[in-house]
């Protein structure tokens, strides 16, 4: 029986793999595509996202939706027998493709199709690692680099000052195909400098492309043919070269990620600026969900990354489906500890109609 391809989608928060994903599958030629899709946070956004997208071939049977944190912690108890029940379908998927969360390493999870009951079956095509340009011309990922040198000196661990700088490199090395998306953002100087930056911390021979919203044809996509199973082994992350000893898990604990509902935004411009002014305020890295506007037949999709903030109008609200605004707000453990996640809450919750969630609760 030939293995059914399986291509990782990975990436930063934010860096667009949920869109590129929409893009995939609105010219994905003719295949069947199942989509497992993981995210950090308790709200599932993304799945949502693509599922009122009203593509034809994305239907609520073909997305898989692991929200119980991360892929690469649960890959025995979620990822396998979720792969295992896909198999078992009658009718299988041509291709499959998983989209990890931004805070994802995607080794563990690349090393699973080794699994027997999946290796039989299933081969990596690739592993496709989206790349926000902009956030990484601006420095968001670096270290400071003094920092790191003196904590190197110290101590010949591979630790970074940076958490994020660390699974910003996982993520890079753990890559077949590097897309180095929202290229409209920067000029064309600063496109050739990032994908400098990142061409000197990929594998040999990794091929490096640019996107806007993660544009591509699907054969730049799909059909790598990698079998990055098989290659998985050479490419560890920072967590496993540095646990590799005592066989120590890696864990999230420097991120954190929590829902806020609230209730109706009269003014989603408003909203949107109120939000952007919290963002400046407080260390979150992350906001997206769905705000119900009164008046609106559509529900509002809310998507911050950074202080890039986006609000668009995805679907009608359907039949009997609860019009709530409801967000998930995600972002570095030390910047979010209890009494800044109850202040953020309070004052998203004072940018929106109060009385209206009251009401509907
Ligand atoms: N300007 C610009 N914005 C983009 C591009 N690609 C995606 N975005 C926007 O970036 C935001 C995040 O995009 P997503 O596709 O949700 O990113 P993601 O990587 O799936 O996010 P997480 O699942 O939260 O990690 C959205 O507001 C997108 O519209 C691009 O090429 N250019």
């Amino acid at each position: 029986m030939q293995k059914i391809p399986a291509t990782v989608i990975t990436g930063f928060l934010g860096a667009g793999k949920t869109t590129l994903i929409r893009n995939l599958l609105q010219n994905a030629g003719g295949r069947k595509i199942a989509l497992i899709i993981n995210e950090f946070g308790d709200l599932g956004v993304d799945g949502d996202i693509l599922t009122g997208c009203g593509i034809e071939t994305c239907t609520e049977d073909d997305v898989i939706e692991l929200t119980n944190g991360c892929i690469c912690c649960t890959v025995a108890d979620d990822f396998i027998p979720t792969m295992t029940k896909l198999l078992a379908r009658d009718r299988l998927p041509d291709h499959i493709v998983i989209e990890t969360s931004g805070l994802a390493l995607p080794q563990p999870l690349v090393a699973a199709f080794n699994w027997p009951e999946v290796k039989t079956r299933v081969t990596v095509d690739g592993v496709v690692t989206v790349i926000d340009t902009a956030a990484v011309a601006e420095g968001r990922f670096a270290d400071d680099e003094d920092k790191v040198a003196a904590a190197r000196a110290a101590d010949t661990s591979l630790d970074h000052d940076n958490p994020l700088e660390e699974l910003f490199e996982d993520q890079i090395r753990a890559a077949d195909l590097i897309v180095l998306n929202k290229a409209d953002l920067v000029d064309a100087e600063t496109l050739e400098r990032v994908r400098a930056e990142i061409a000197g911390q990929a594998a040999a021979g990794v091929k490096i492309v640019s996107a806007e919203a993660g544009s591509l044809p699907a054969d730049v996509l799909l059909g790598i043919a990698a079998g990055t199973e098989d290659l998985i082994a050479g490419r560890k992350s920072h967590h496993e070269i540095e646990h590799e000893a005592d066989g120590a898990e890696h864990d999230h604990d420097e991120f954190e990620s929590f829902v806020v509902d609230a209730g109706s935004v009269a003014d989603p411009k408003a909203f949107a600026d109120g939000l952007a002014g919290l963002i400046a305020a407080h260390d979150i890295l992350r906001v997206k969900g769905f705000a119900e506007v009164p008046g609106k037949a559509m529900r509002l999709v809310v998507q911050a990354v950074g202080q890039r903030i986006e609000t668009y109008f995805d679907r009608p609200w359907k039949f009997g489906e609860t019009r709530a605004t409801r967000l998930v707000v995600i972002g570095l453990h030390d910047g979010l500890d209890a009494a800044t996640c109850a202040t953020i809450t309070a004052a998203i919750r004072g940018l929106t109609d109060d009385a209206a969630r009251d009401a509907a609760e």
